[in-house]
């Protein structure tokens, strides 16, 4: 057994960990940190996990860490800066989910962050977690930021694409939509039912963070625009590009991702209901001929490829185990 921590255990993320690890063959929740809810019943949080998890969060603390073997992180931006030092001095292997540690110098971080990062000597020492991009790196590695959801969704549909030369990088445009899981459960009027229910909107305008990690990943510009649609979980991202080259984008898709474990190369266009609940991504492309464009969708679960389902696949792959463990469950449809 594989000892693991969770901090951040009582957020979404969290509860999608402690899901996950509930049915995973070796890592077992040992410590589940929260803030506010430290000393509540795990099942007051997350009611669905009652008969998998009978004890209570705990407030973190250094010493806590001293007999585990694995740091899930999934805490509020900026936190990670200061756990990380001790974790990495302690040779702990440390999955991040945090923004902090994701892109690789401090001043791209401080562009797109609007404040100076805390442990700038720490990034070089951080893997970009989406396994699809660095396996070799993540498996050698003791400490993974893994992805932002939008950018996952993004990077996934279009990589392939940019490195195959058949899509401008400097022309690409994302529009991604994601249920409201993805800003996590604080109650905020923005995310409030009465707020979205029966609405669609366009948010972080020219300036959504995630934009920096799709440059930064497919070495390209993007204009970047999220919404929010009135779901709970899901990223559905629309991606744009001026075609360059003369194949098949579709076929480009279906020959990078033919041995990942977790891809579906459609012919129809996905929709987020076919991930829900899984680590799947289903992708699509199309060349559109009159526009000169290549067009390109993903459909992934936030809460899953977007961050869980990620943080495990990447842990799976540190500690040398089977990179699908814990992980093959069939999404959730209708
Ligand atoms: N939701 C999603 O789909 C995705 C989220 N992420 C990122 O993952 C991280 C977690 O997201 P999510 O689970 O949605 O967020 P939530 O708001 O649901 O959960 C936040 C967690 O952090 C804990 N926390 C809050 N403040 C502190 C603090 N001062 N010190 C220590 N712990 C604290 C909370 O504890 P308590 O509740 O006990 O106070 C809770 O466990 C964020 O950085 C988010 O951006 C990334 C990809 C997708
Ligand atoms: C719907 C919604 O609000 N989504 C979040 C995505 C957050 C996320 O998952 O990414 P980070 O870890 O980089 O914060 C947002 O746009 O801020």
């Amino acid at each position: 057994m594989i000892r693991t921590a969770i901090l951040g255990a009582s957020g979404y993320v969290g509860g999608e960990l402690l899901r996950l690890l509930a049915a995973h063959p070796q890592l077992h929740a040992a410590k589940l940190f929260g803030e506010s809810k430290a000393g509540r019943p795990v099942a007051e949080t997350h009611p669905h996990l009652a008969p998998f998890y009978a004890g209570s969060f705990e407030k973190f603390d250094e010493a806590a860490l001293a007999d585990v073997d694995l740091i899930l992180a999934a805490l509020p931006h900026g936190h990670s800066q200061d756990v990380a030092p001790t974790i990495l001095e302690r040779g702990i292997p440390f999955v991040d989910l945090g923004a902090d540690f994701r892109l690789n110098n401090a001043a791209t971080y401080e562009r797109w962050y609007g404040h100076a990062h805390k442990a700038p000597a720490l990034l070089g020492e951080f893997v970009y977690g989406i396994p699809e991009l660095n396996r070799a790196a993540i498996r050698g590695s003791k400490a993974v930021a893994a992805a932002g959801c939008y950018a996952t969704a993004a990077i996934l549909a279009l990589k392939p694409l940019v490195d195959s030369g058949l899509v401008n990088p400097k022309s690409l445009i994302v529009d991604a939509a994601s249920g409201v899981s993805g800003a996590g459960r604080e109650a905020k009027e923005a995310t409030g039912f009465s707020t979205v229910d029966g609405s669609f909107s366009a948010y972080g305008l020219l300036n959504h963070r995630h934009t920096a990690e799709m440059e930064m990943a497919l070495d390209a510009t993007v204009l970047f625009t999220p919404h929010l649609v009135p779901m709970t979980r899901g990223i559905l991202a629309t991606c744009y590009g001026e075609a360059t080259g003369e194949g098949d984008p579709l076929e480009t898709l279906r020959a990078a991702y033919a041995d990942e474990p977790f891809f579906h190369v459609t012919d129809a266009s996905p929709a987020t209901k076919w991930v829900s609940g899984s680590n799947g991504v289903q992708v699509t492309a199309r060349y559109d001929n009159r526009t000169g464009r290549v067009l390109a969708l993903s459909a992934i679960d936030n809460l899953g490829k977007g961050a869980g389902g990620q943080m495990v696949q990447c842990a799976n792959l540190m500690l040398g185990l089977e990179e699908t463990a814990g992980l093959t469950a069939i999404g959730v449809y209708p």
